[in-house]
């Protein structure tokens, strides 16, 4: 398992808005967007491809395009909405697919309440989308499930992670497991209550307008 954090001024900068208790709802879902396109161009440098002849006015050429089956990205409901369409203005001929997951605040574990996916996942490349990495617990459920279902390359694309999340799914997937998790940024922990310190709160709150 790879983990990336994006180290890049900008991304620097939105995150920081971002995070800014200041920062209300109509301006967070925009800061959500522009963050998860900066972070797709690093994602999806593995993404797969194959050779491709085109014409130009002037001559023949040899580029490239994505190969089938398209990539699949699946956002994690709620908060993995907010970073919904911003992937797909970088990768509009992906295939989207849904996990609705919810983490009970008390216990801290994950359950799973949606579920509309392709039927099979053999071989396809999968970018997961969760604007928050705590306690790893809903990401690791989330990438077992589409690896037993035959995802055999996963990328989980996330604003913020925490050091025992990341060490959460590198255990559960395993050391060598086709699986990269990409950050804005990597906090120092978690509080009593699994949030993320310093963090941004409650991501599906704040992009939703909840009080
Ligand atoms: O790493 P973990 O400790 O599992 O926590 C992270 C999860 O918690 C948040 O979702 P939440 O359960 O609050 O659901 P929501 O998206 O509906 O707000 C977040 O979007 C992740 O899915
Ligand atoms: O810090 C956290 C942890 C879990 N979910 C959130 O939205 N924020
Ligand atoms: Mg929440």
């Amino acid at each position: 398992m790879r983990l990336h954090v994006v180290d890049h001024p900008l991304v620097a900068h939105k995150l920081t808005t971002l995070r800014n208790r200041e920062t209300d709802s109509p301006t967070f879902r925009r800061l959500a967007d522009e963050l998860v396109t900066l972070l797709a161009y690093e994602a999806t440098r593995g993404v797969r491809v194959e050779e491709h002849e085109i014409h130009t006015p002037v001559a023949v050429a040899t580029g490239i395009k994505l190969t089938q089956p398209k990539p699949l990205v699946v956002p994690i409901l709620r908060a993995g909405l907010g970073m919904l369409e911003g992937m797909t203005r970088m990768v509009p001929t992906a295939e989207v697919g849904f996990l609705g997951m919810i983490r009970n605040e008390e216990t801290l574990e994950a359950s799973t309440y949606a579920n509309r996916l392709p039927d099979d996942l053999t071989g396809r490349q999968v970018y997961v989308l969760d604007p928050m990495l705590a306690t790893g617990g809903t990401l690791a459920v989330a990438i077992q499930y589409l690896m037993e279902r035959g995802a055999d390359d996963v990328t989980a694309i996330c604003l913020l992670g925490a050091p025992e999340g990341v060490e959460h799914v590198r255990q559960a997937v395993g050391e060598d497991a086709p699986v990269q998790i990409v950050l804005a940024g990597m906090d120092p922990g978690l509080n009593e209550n699994g949030y993320i310190v310093p963090g941004l709160g409650d991501a599906g709150d704040r992009l939703y307008g909840v009080v």
